[in-house]
């Protein structure tokens, strides 16, 4: 697998101020020719359904960011979803510990929403993903709040952080939950017409 630019000379552009997202597409040996990172009201609107949601903010971020031809951008977004509750990125300590409080001791969804657009064009899915937390003690929530792990992730925690000794089982994209479902990303880049090298694909 290498990072060899496209033969159609597409370029990649990575519409995400994710670090995580960047590490994801290395994995497979992307590597965006640009970042972008759209900037966007994430606001839910009222009674909008989690996937619903995640979908309409990924395409939103898609449309936000500023093309040229022969450009390919990627977005995404990561939801946690509590049965119709949508949990984003925590304000401050004090929402990311409701939501530990409130995500204790039982499932949730995780769902990453992904979207390429190449001109008007774009090809979006969710993925979603069933993720079970342990009961968290309050000394296990604090714990975790003062290494500030949660900053910046949805539900106000990440599995590959500290927080993955919460997790004792998912079913679905480990990749989805951490903010880029790999598979099913190099599905989309490649229905866009941007070629991923190596015999994975
Ligand atoms: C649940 C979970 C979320 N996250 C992260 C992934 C996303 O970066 C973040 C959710 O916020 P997003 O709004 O999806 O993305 P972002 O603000 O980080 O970046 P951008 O909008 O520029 O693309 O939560 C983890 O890293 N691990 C996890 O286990």
């Amino acid at each position: 697998m290498s990072a060899l630019p496209p033969e159609n000379g597409l370029r990649l552009i990575l519409g995400s101020a994710s670090p995580r997202r960047r590490d994801l597409l290395a994995q497979i040996g992307v590597k965006p020719d640009d970042v972008r990172p759209p900037d966007i009201d994430e606001t839910p609107h009222r009674g909008e359904l989690p996937r619903a949601y995640a979908r309409r903010i990924a395409e939103q971020k898609s449309r936000a960011v500023a093309l040229d031809g022969g450009e390919v951008l990627l977005c995404a977004d990561t939801t946690v979803a509590l049965g119709r509750r949508i949990m984003g990125k925590p304000a401050d300590a004090a929402e990311a510990a409701r939501f530990l409080h409130l995500l204790s001791g039982r499932r949730h969804t995780v769902i990453t929403a992904v979207a390429v657009r190449r001109g008007d064009r774009i090809w979006a899915r969710e993925v979603e993903t069933a993720v079970r937390m342990k009961r968290l003690s309050n000394p296990e929530v604090n714990t975790y709040l003062a290494t500030g792990d949660w900053q910046g992730k949805a539900g106000g925690y990440a599995i590959q952080g500290p927080a993955g000794a919460f997790i004792p089982w998912i079913n679905g994209s480990f990749t989805g939950v951490v903010g880029l479902p790999l598979s099913e990303t190099a599905g989309l880049l490649m229905a866009a017409g941007y070629p991923l090298h190596g015999d994975f694909a």
